[in-house]
């Protein structure tokens, strides 16, 4: 017998033994996973489907997106092939030794496949009529209905705010004497046009890698914008204040976006700092009214109210969920999305940002500058000027003080994928960077001495300040040292990892003056990571806090604490959505947040989630140093793997 013949008679769930053999085979070569084959064997069963071909070309549309991708493409071996690649428990189950990838079976002949798609009735055709049927076949694309639509909701409502005419234009003068006050160097050119752009258009794409002054520019954008609003006719001056809305995808980020927004408004002189006032930032699903999954208090039909809804942390932002914030603003407001396109994209599918930024010029909308005297598109390239008429302004200059750290130069090697130039600065070793070439498989105590070092030591402040019912403290320490990691299992997985300093940091913190609190997972000091959504409660997916004493330490009572250190929000033991501890995290879940230092466990070079994204992104999350365990091999395996998700957002369409 077979390895996959022996599974399949074990039961193996991870075989759809019952459906067509074209699909069997797929699924036992690793391509499509059983409960892929399933969804696309029930739709052919609903619309009487039988075309075991049609049926493949479903399960691996249902498989992509499991990778992120919004739809496959047929025609595109390469991207065929990657969905052979085995995934992480992140995203399902990988298929175990001996029903691995090892001979994909030949595809379907594609002219013949193409004919027998756009047959089906259950695929719907190009982008008309009918409307009701399960996929959709577009531009060589095969999408499930669900993403096609959200896809189509986000091409149409961008385009629309691309395309419409400027908003009610400013005087002038005023604009350029805002402009000139709050971006008064010569080389403010591109933060200048940003804040030029956002007052006249209704949307603003505004990009950069991490200390190009993106938060800079939509705090001082935002005083702009209230002092041209203010100079509206039939309006004194300052009186007629925009309803401005900040937002980001997780709590952690809304957090450092209201603390960096306030603290650059805090510098600004008196009258704009006045204007501009206090704004609160939250997070996306707060901002739309979170009630589920799929359904929130604002939609098209109930607008939210702002008038300028600035959105950070674009990168993380999925493809539904920015369908949803699309329909729920006014046409007429003016939407400002930031972030960087280099970092990893949104954990569900669709990668809008890197799109957004990627397209050609979109027709019909209106290019060169918008109004304001003062900014002049001389200084940008050709290509620059394209991707400002479609609302894209990117941030080159590295303004960030310490010219010392070399955090920013690896970033940008890992950016512009120069593997040698990324291991010269990490071997180099100054700066603030640091690369321990190990088998991080098989790693000796003496390679993990400093990553030892550094997570007791903030695993020991953490604990202190916990103990001492000290919620900022421990706050602050949560932030002081991070391991990540790429995976969630296996030997350089989060759990083990989690595991292992939670045993380090049990070693250096036991305090047998303390209650110990056995068969409680209340332990004071425990860092915790939010799992789940409770809009009730104000927690989401992603938070991270910790529990600390509350009252007198005798009493045993305890608190978990979350978000800004200035202000916690404190949450009862009981009323806790699901957590877990936090000792280390992926990558993919540390992304909006920044750590004084951060530990990078790297995977073996052959793992499928070793990518340039992560890699960049991890390095990003660093403030004062980072250490990448791993060897060469794996460094250059991450640089020269960028990720690819399939979309249509990127073409016209056809
Ligand atoms: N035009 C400018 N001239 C001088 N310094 C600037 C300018 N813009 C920003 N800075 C400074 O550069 C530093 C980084 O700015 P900022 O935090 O806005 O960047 P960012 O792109 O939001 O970074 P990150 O994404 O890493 O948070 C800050 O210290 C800020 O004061």
């Amino acid at each position: 017998m077979t390895d996959t013949a022996t599974a399949a008679a074990d039961g193996d769930v991870r075989l759809a033994v019952d459906a067509p053999a074209l699909l069997l085979e797929f699924n036992a070569a690793g391509l499509v996973a059983a409960t892929d084959v399933h969804v696309a064997t029930r739709l052919g069963r609903l619309t009487r489907e039988e075309d075991p071909t049609v049926l493949l070309a479903v399960a691996l549309a249902v498989r992509a997106l499991r990778g992120g991708s919004v739809c496959v493409r047929l025609d595109d071996p390469d991207e065929l092939a990657t969905l052979a690649l085995p995934e992480d428990a992140d995203r399902g189950e990988p298929l175990g030794d001996g029903i691995g990838p090892a001979a994909p079976p030949p595809w379907p002949e594609h002219a013949a496949w193409v004919r027998a798609i756009e047959a089906s009735p259950l695929v719907a055709v190009g982008t008309g009529d009918p409307q009701d049927r399960p996929a959709r076949w577009v531009g060589g694309r095969l999408y499930l209905d669900r993403y096609w639509r959200d896809e189509l909701t986000v091409r149409r409502l961008v385009d629309a705010r691309l395309q419409a005419p400027a908003l009610a234009p400013p005087g002038a003068d005023r604009l350029d004497a805002a402009l000139s006050r709050l971006f008064p160097a010569a080389g403010d050119v591109r933060q200048r046009l940003a804040a030029a752009h956002a007052a006249g258009r209704r949307l603003t794409v505004l990009t950069g890698g991490p200390g190009t002054g993106k938060t800079t520019t939509v705090a001082r954008l935002l005083a702009v914008l209230q002092d041209v609003a203010g100079a509206a006719p039939g309006t004194a001056p300052g009186s007629a204040g925009l309803r401005v809305a900040l937002a980001a995808p997780t709590g952690k980020a809304a957090a450092r976006l209201q603390e960096a927004v306030r603290d650059v408004v805090a510098d600004l002189p008196p009258d704009d700092r006045a204007r501009t006032g206090r704004p609160d930032a939250t997070t996306v699903h707060r901002l739309l009214g979170y009630r589920s999954a799929t359904r929130f208090r604002h939609h098209a039909g109930h607008h939210l109210p702002h008038d300028v809804i600035v959105v950070d942390e674009t990168s993380m932002v999925p493809l539904s969920l920015m369908a949803r914030l699309l329909e729920a603003l006014r046409p007429d407001a003016r939407l400002v999305l930031v972030g960087d396109p280099d970092q990893l994209a949104s954990v569900e599918a669709g990668a809008v940002l890197g799109d957004l930024v990627a397209r050609p010029p979109v027709a019909g909308a209106p290019a060169g500058p918008v109004g304001g005297a003062v900014v002049s598109e001389a200084d940008l390239s050709p290509t620059e000027g394209d991707g400002v008429a479609n609302g894209v302004v990117r941030l080159v200059t590295v303004h960030r003080q310490d010219e010392s750290s070399a955090i920013l130069p690896l970033a940008a090697a890992i950016r512009d994928g120069d593997a040698d130039a990324v291991l010269a600065v990490l071997r180099e070793g100054t700066g603030g960077v640091e690369l321990v070439e190990a088998d991080t498989e098989r790693l000796e105590e003496q390679a993990v001495a400093g990553l030892r070092d550094d997570a007791t030591d903030a695993g020991r402040r953490l604990v202190a300040a916990a103990r001492a019912g000290d919620p900022a403290g421990a706050l602050e320490a949560l932030t002081a040292h991070r391991v990540m990691v790429a995976h969630r299992r296996g030997p350089v997985g989060v759990a083990r990892w989690a595991a292992q300093v939670e045993a380090w940091v049990e070693d250096a913190t036991a305090d047998t003056s303390v209650a110990a609190a056995v068969g409680t997972p209340w332990v004071v000091g425990r860092p915790l990571l939010v799992t789940s959504n409770d809009p009730d409660v104000g927690l989401y997916n992603g938070d991270t806090g910790v529990l600390v004493t509350e009252g007198d330490p005798s009493d045993g009572a305890v608190v978990a604490v979350f978000g800004d250190p200035r202000a916690p929000l404190r949450v009862r033991t009981h009323r806790l959505p699901p957590v877990e501890t936090v000792h280390a995290m992926t990558v993919h879940r540390a992304q909006g947040s920044q750590f004084r230092r951060v530990s990078l466990v790297l995977p073996p070079p052959t793992s499928p989630l070793l990518t340039r994204e992560l890699l960049y992104t991890a390095v990003t999350r660093a403030q004062e140093f980072v250490r990448v365990v791993g060897t060469a091999e794996a460094v250059r395996a991450a640089v020269a793997h960028p990720v690819r998700r399939a979309s249509g957002l990127r073409d016209p369409l056809p």
